[in-house]
């Protein structure tokens, strides 16, 4: 997979274990800064990679701030980006069979660089699912063009399933 990493300042150490995973891994991997301890601003850095995952450069993006919130927040400002933050590997696992997660949020600050290693491992090599998933992803795709019209948003609104066990 073509994956890019960034990070802001608080990251830049995490970034570069993240890379060498992915690289040992296989992947084709760009590395999107930063790259000192100089502070800088997460919405820069989301921003490049982001773009890329939008329009198709990329496959999938990983992004390294202090919580990984900041990161989330600016990614998913861009059409078709779906950025998290993930706190372990469960969380990374999940994103992928029902978020379709193409953007995974660190924290520099409360993770290993062990434990967040194994969670890029396990986020790379789990597919989505499909199925009830993507009809819930269309609907979030959906909100790009539909915004806060109500009209829309009610036309969307399914029927409730029948009722069966929730999916792990
Ligand atoms: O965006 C964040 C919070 O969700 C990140 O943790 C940033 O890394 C953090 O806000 C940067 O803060 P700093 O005091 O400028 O290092």
């Amino acid at each position: 997979m073509r994956i890019s990493v960034a990070s802001d300042h608080r990251g830049v150490e995490l970034k570069r274990a993240i890379i060498a995973k992915l690289e040992s891994l296989g992947h084709q991997v760009s590395d999107d800064g930063s790259d000192g301890s100089e502070s800088v601003d997460y919405p820069d850095f989301a921003s490049l990679v982001a773009c890329k995952v939008s329009d198709g450069a990329i496959d999938r993006g990983v992004l390294i701030c202090g919580t990984g919130i900041g990161m989330a927040i600016a990614a998913n400002k861009y059409p078709g980006v779906r950025a998290a933050p993930c706190s372990d590997e469960v969380t990374a696992e999940i994103s992928r069979r029902h978020n379709d997660l193409n953007i995974l949020c660190l924290s520099a600050d409360l993770l290993s660089a062990r434990v967040a290693e194994r969670m890029v491992e396990v986020w790379v090599g789990t597919e989505f699912e499909g199925g009830r998933h993507a009809r819930r992803l269309d609907k979030i795709k959906s909100i790009e063009s539909t915004c806060c019209d109500h009209a829309a948003i009610q036309q969307t609104k399914s029927e409730p399933e029948p009722s069966r066990q929730a999916a792990k």
